[in-house]
């Protein structure tokens, strides 16, 4: 990848579908075409839309590169196994959010290289605030024209950050057990992003996910100093076979001793 060239192309296609969506969520809710899906998810023309913007924006930029997308084709994991570099995708993340219309939905798009995400985009249509990751390099955030590096922060009195469409009793066990300050439930990729710029230090999700809900903001959160693991402290590898993530925990590396105390319980 082309740091100086692709990074900013790449944040273009994601402001592109992140315009789509919102013309979409401008629109009456009568309009949208909620459908379920298979894991009874809602998907919306605003997913499809976007879906389709990224395919072709990636396709015409790296021929080369597979896409694995929420709303894309599966590909079977005989195939899946063999890519050893392929973007991963979820167009839309927060269909929930979407459809209460709070705002808090957001564009994903990763770059997965040997089972780790090693840059990430996410872009918030509401706000137009985007943030990006590179391994090595750190996280970034741009807001109003003007981009700045944005950093994990620790805290022994953490912010704990969750979600708020699909909330476990487990979650709340586990930071009961931590010296927590206050708990932001907030949709989607979103809270990746905070602690990347050090609003919050850790984010339990007991909870199925898929590998594109957390790959972006993994990126990102990582990239900006944070850790990511599976819930019982080993590595978050990503081209699973199945791709329904396991418990994990993002968090700031200060509080690396106690998460690994609760890891060992969890
Ligand atoms: N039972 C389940 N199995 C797999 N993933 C699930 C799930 N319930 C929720 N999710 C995932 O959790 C995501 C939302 O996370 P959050 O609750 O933090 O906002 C959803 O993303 P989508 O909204 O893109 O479908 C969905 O992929
Ligand atoms: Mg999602």
């Amino acid at each position: 990848m082309d740091k100086k060239r692709d990074i900013p192309a790449i944040a273009d296609i994601a402001r592109k579908a992140g315009e789509a969506i919102l013309d979409v969520y401008h629109t009456d809710t009568d309009q949208w075409e909620i459908q379920q899906k298979h894991d009874n998810s809602p998907l919306t023309l605003a997913d499809t839309v976007s879906h389709r913007i990224i395919a072709d924006g990636l396709k015409s930029i790296f021929p080369a590169i597979p896409m694995l997308s929420e709303e894309g084709k599966d590909i079977p994991y005989e195939k899946r196994k063999k890519m050893d570099r392929y973007w991963c995708v979820d167009p839309l993340d927060g269909t929930k959010e979407f459809i209460s219309r709070n705002g808090e939905f957001t564009v994903n798009i990763a770059l997965i290289a040997g089972n780790e995400p090693v840059f990430g985009v996410i872009y918030v249509p509401v706000t137009g605030v985007l943030y990006y990751g590179l391994k090595d390099e750190g996280s970034f955030k741009t807001e109003g024209g003007e981009t700045r590096r944005i950093q994990a922060s620790p805290s022994h009195n953490p912010v704990a950050v969750g979600s708020k469409s699909h909330k476990t009793a487990e979650e709340e066990a586990f930071l009961s057990s931590l010296d927590i300050r206050d708990v932001v439930s907030i949709g989607s990729s979103l809270k990746f992003c905070l602690i990347a710029e050090g609003k919050a230090q850790v984010y339990y999700r007991h909870g199925p996910t898929m590998e594109w809900d957390t790959a972006a903001g993994h990126a990102i959160a990582v990239a900006s100093g944070a850790r990511m693991t599976q819930a019982d402290g080993s590595a978050f590898v990503y081209n699973k076979p199945s791709l329904v993530n396991g418990s994990f925990i993002c968090y700031s590396v200060n509080l690396h001793h106690k998460i690994a105390a609760l890891s060992s319980g969890v």
